[in-house]
């Protein structure tokens, strides 16, 4: 039997079905208007929506109730009460990366494996996060530290938790796959979510440069893309850039978004505070300041990312670029009025 519509049931099928028609392919859909219609089921209900768009069904001979049966089960895996590293954020990411993979530039660039490899990964690339940095797991010898070796120990567990998840009955999305094709995938998403560990983000952000520069050189085209490194290298910073791109999203979203992100760290300061470790930064809800924080987040990780990938898929991410810098200005000015007041 066929699941609903949507994946799931909800009072809101109609809307939310309307919603997806027109922006589910759109930078800027309300990813917290589609947690509300669909009832809490945002990463089921965007994935399912994704996977019908992008034929997924019949290209890789899934059974619908056999994709809502596995996501389900990650959505319920992401902790529902962590303010930012949710499903909402995963669901968030995986509608980003579906809209970055529609760029002209990208045309015929990626296979469809490559493509449902994307997809997966960012749907499951924060599943069953615990709300705190590695760096607390490692401070606090968490099992998961002990478990990796202190090394892209959340990373790591997401990629675990995910392929776990599949072995459960009636969940096996890849069952259809050749075995060859099911390995490959494997791999890729492995690759995938480990390159979002912000450890990796400085030789991440180097090596894309250096691609930009030498498409710059050849003559402006990606499809020269052959062989699996380069390949993998856009993918990554694909996915790592729709990771890092709430602040590269209208107001509305972003500012939403960095109340979450603030209240997830501040909550880890409290438990710091409490365990006598040291508070990190911007975790101390007393003196944190978070406009600058957003400003410095933007203008040494964010906008050199953010402006590296719309080089290399120029001109179709310009629009992203020009709102994260409106965004950057915004949280400026916010910023030097607070110390305004303040100083008043
Ligand atoms: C809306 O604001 C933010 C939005 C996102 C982030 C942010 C930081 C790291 N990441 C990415 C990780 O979550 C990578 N994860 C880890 C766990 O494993 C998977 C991959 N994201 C930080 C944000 O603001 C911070 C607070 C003030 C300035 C900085
Ligand atoms: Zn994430």
């Amino acid at each position: 039997p066929l699941p609903p519509r949507l994946g799931v049931e909800t009072p809101h099928a109609e809307q939310l079905s309307e919603l997806f028609a027109q922006s589910l392919g759109t930078w800027g859909l309300d990813i917290f208007l589609v947690d509300r219609l669909s009832c809490q089921h945002p990463l089921v209900t965007v994935v399912y929506a994704i996977a019908e768009k992008r034929d997924f069904f019949n290209k890789f001979r899934i059974h619908p109730s056999t994709l809502v049966n596995y996501f389900l089960h990650v959505e319920q895996h992401y902790k529902q009460d962590n303010p930012y590293h949710n499903a909402v954020h995963a669901a968030d990411v995986t509608q980003s990366t579906h809209v970055l993979l529609n760029a002209q530039a990208l045309d015929n660039v990626f296979s469809d494996l490559e493509i449902l490899a994307s997809i997966f990964a960012c749907a499951i690339h924060d599943v069953n996060h615990p709300g705190v940095t590695n760096q607390f797991l490692i401070n606090t010898e968490n099992e998961l530290a002990i478990m990796y070796n202190d090394a892209s120990v959340l990373e790591n567990h997401h990629c675990a938790v995910a392929f776990k998840l599949l072995q459960e009955p009636n969940s096996n999305i890849l069952r259809q796959l050749e075995d060859g094709q099911r390995k490959q995938l494997r791999k890729m998403v492995i690759d995938m979510v480990l390159a979002t560990d912000m450890s990796k983000h400085m030789s991440l952000l180097a090596d894309l440069k250096t691609m930009v520069e030498t498409k710059k050189v050849a003559g402006g085209c990606l499809l020269k893309l052959d062989n699996y490194s380069e390949k993998m290298q856009i993918m990554q910073n694909m996915v790592h850039c729709a990771d890092l791109s709430n602040p590269a999203k209208p107001m509305p979203l972003s500012s939403q978004w960095v109340t979450r992100v603030m209240e997830e760290f501040f909550s880890q300061g409290d438990r710091e505070k409490a365990l006598g470790l040291p508070v990190s930064p911007m975790c101390c809800r007393e003196t944190a300041n978070v406009e600058k924080s957003q400003v410095s987040f933007i203008d040494f990780i964010v906008h050199p990312l953010w402006e590296a990938w719309t080089e290399l898929v120029h001109p179709d991410a310009e629009h992203i670029l020009n709102t994260l810098e409106g965004n950057r200005d915004h949280y400026s000015e916010l910023s030097a009025a607070k110390e305004a007041a303040a100083a008043a």
